[in-house]
């Protein structure tokens, strides 16, 4: 069973007992974003994150979700990428394939996927360039009032540390506003050479979800939601930067991870 409650700009709040129940209203929030876009314009822009968020989508593979769904208006993007080549086990491209998109008939022309060959500043150039074609021909939306893409969804985990994509506490990339893509050499969470959507396109999708499981994450859901005193720094926590401007946030926890936040027992009595 799950509860729900708003929390304004931060989002509105999704907590589940148990991962089967997170899970299965996960799928059906993808399954139901993914019709009203396509119905609206024909396509579905989605980006992914690498993590256990991948793992988390695994019920999209089952019936209904395999049959209903319409895999082949679906464009596939990724927030953040690790820049090794995509059978590395580190990549979140592989991560992604293995554990969604040879399961559904996603069209392999649809799947967007970073060069591999290319060093990280060059990945990330070209990952843009790729970005900016398909903004042009609008299989990706545009936002009227940043000018970045306006993705129908996107989807992100969350580090113990309050990450989100490739974007860590403190980290100049968390900075960046005139780039699409960035990128790092230096990542505290290896591989060390990643490329990230900026902020800016983060918080110019219509929807973004952040899916959060387990104990260890609850401090950091804790400081990426609960209203905190004005001297709290929130480029410490990535997470609470995350506030699409014309879109909607949602996040789904399970209850360990939503253990620590003040509004959690309110929503959970
Ligand atoms: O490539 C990456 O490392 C990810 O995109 C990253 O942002 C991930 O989503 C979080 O670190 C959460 O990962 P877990 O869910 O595995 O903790």
């Amino acid at each position: 069973m799950a509860v729900s409650g708003g929390r304004d700009s931060r989002g509105e709040l999704k907590i589940y007992e148990g991962l089967d129940d997170l899970t299965t209203d996960f799928a059906d929030y993808v399954a139901l974003l993914s019709e009203l876009s396509v119905k609206e314009r024909g396509v579905f822009a989605i980006a992914l994150s690498g993590g256990s968020l991948i793992s988390l989508m695994a019920k999209l593979c089952e019936t209904p979700y395999s049959k209903t769904v319409d895999w082949t208006k679906w464009h596939v993007f990724w927030a953040d990428e690790r820049v090794v080549s995509k059978n590395h086990v580190d990549s979140n491209y592989k991560l992604a394939k293995d554990g969604l998109l040879s399961k559904v008939p996603v069209l392999s022309s649809h799947v967007h996927s970073i060069n591999d060959n290319l060093s990280a500043e060059e990945a990330a150039a070209d990952y843009e360039f790729v970005l900016r074609q398909l903004v042009k021909t609008r299989t990706v939306d545009v936002s009227e009032s940043s000018d970045c893409p306006k993705f129908d969804l996107i989807l992100l985990g969350m580090g113990p540390d309050g990450h989100v994509a490739s974007l860590f506490p403190g980290h100049p990339a968390i900075e960046r506003k005139g780039d699409w893509i960035t990128y790092l050499t230096d990542s505290p969470k290896p591989p060390p050479e990643r490329i990230t959507f900026t902020l800016p396109v983060i918080n110019s999708a219509s929807n973004v979800a952040i899916v959060v499981a387990g104990e260890a994450k609850a401090t950091a859901v804790h400081c990426a939601i609960d209203d905190m005193t004005e001297e709290f720094d929130a480029a410490m926590v990535p997470a609470r930067m995350v506030q699409p401007t014309d879109g909607k946030l949602v996040w789904f926890l399970d209850r360990s991870a939503a253990s620590k936040l003040q509004c959690s027992s309110e929503l959970l009595e």
